[in-house]
């Protein structure tokens, strides 16, 4: 059966690098699709050179199940960068989960709607892992919807036409995120939206690989996903992630997640309960025909009929809602 992702607020803490390790550079950036070994840093594009010394911590992000984010900018240049940091210490699925995160982000370092990965850094002193990327100034999707409230019809269209751009970019580099949720998604200062947290994401081998495994958030998983056999049979990641993106365009909506009624507290078997054999989850009255229509396509419980990101990417909720036409 599916394993439950539970969420752990580790207190990690990683000192960056001491002085004596600042013979490593932290090259940023150049193009590279390694993921961190002993010793290494790779970065994603040719252009200056930085040394882990040369970047201060500022101030604690987040914290995840993978790890630290830290806000630290480039003395040199002042330039502001998140660093997420994963400690030796951590237990062997965590550390593998980072290796995975650094490859598969370093393999998607040049989207507008990703999270920019600028390069990796692994200590063959401490053995702590670190990943360079983009500082998203405005917070996550689901911090917004905490402190602004629920989202109107036009924001979630930009919402979900720049994180289809990000799975379309995603998916045609057999890249599966398999963990889109409002958490996941960051916001800058210019209202850009950035798919980030590679950390469960998966390369497929070949472009209809099965996705077998059950990682990524619980409640954010499609029906498929707990039973392939009943919706689909020939499930793959790339529909599972549309389903993701469905729901949480209802969550920012409804504010609050819509399988569930406000404030009742989530466990495993009410959402599986409830994504497999509940009615599927819909919009409530009031919301445009664009708009439930565009759900409904992303929330088609047989994942062979819910549509692609390219083809969603075409939808009269999204064309209507575009302020270049
Ligand atoms: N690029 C970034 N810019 C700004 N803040 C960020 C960035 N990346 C992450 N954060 C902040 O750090 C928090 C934790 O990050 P992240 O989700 O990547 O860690 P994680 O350990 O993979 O968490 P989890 O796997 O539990 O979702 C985020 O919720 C967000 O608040």
């Amino acid at each position: 059966m599916a394993l439950v992702r539970h969420r752990r607020h580790l207190n990690l803490r990683l000192p960056l690098p001491e002085p004596s390790e600042r013979c490593l550079r932290f090259p940023l950036p150049q193009p590279t699709t390694t993921a961190a070994k002993s010793f290494s840093t790779t970065a994603a594009s040719s252009g200056d050179v930085i040394f882990p010394g040369d970047i201060e911590k500022l101030e604690v992000l987040g914290h995840g199940n993978g790890g630290t984010v830290y806000k630290v900018r480039d003395k040199r240049t002042s330039s502001i960068y998140a660093l997420k940091v994963v400690q030796s210490s951590s237990d062997a699925t965590t550390r593998r989960r980072i290796k995975t995160e650094t490859e598969i982000h370093s393999r998607a370092a040049d989207s507008p709607y990703v999270v920019r990965y600028h390069g990796s850094f692994e200590s063959p002193l401490s053995g702590d892992v670190a990943i360079l990327m983009e500082y998203m100034d405005s917070g996550t999707l689901e911090t917004l919807l905490k402190t602004k409230g629920t989202f109107d019809e036009a924001s979630l269209a930009k919402v979900a036409r720049d994180v289809l751009n990000g799975l379309n970019y995603l998916h045609a580099r057999n890249i599966v995120h398999r963990d889109i949720k409002p958490a996941n998604l960051l916001v800058n200062s210019k209202n850009e939206v950035k798919i980030g947290d590679f950390g469960v994401s998966k390369l497929m081998c070949r472009t209809l690989d099965p996705c077998k495994s059950y990682v990524g958030t619980c409640a954010y998983m499609s029906p498929e996903r707990f039973d392939p056999d009943a919706y689909g049979g020939n499930y793959n990641g790339y529909a599972a992630d549309i389903w993701s993106l469905g729901l949480t365009l209802l969550e920012l909506y409804m504010g609050h997640f819509p399988l569930l009624q406000e404030g009742q507290r989530p466990d495993w078997a009410t959402l599986m309960w409830a994504i497999c054999f509940g009615e599927r989850p819909s919009l409530p009255g009031g919301v445009s025909a664009e708009f439930r229509d565009f759900v409904e396509c992303c929330l088609k419980k047989e994942s062979s009929e819910r549509w692609t990101a390219p083809q969603l990417l075409t939808h009269p909720f999204l064309c209507k809602n575009d302020p270049e036409t």
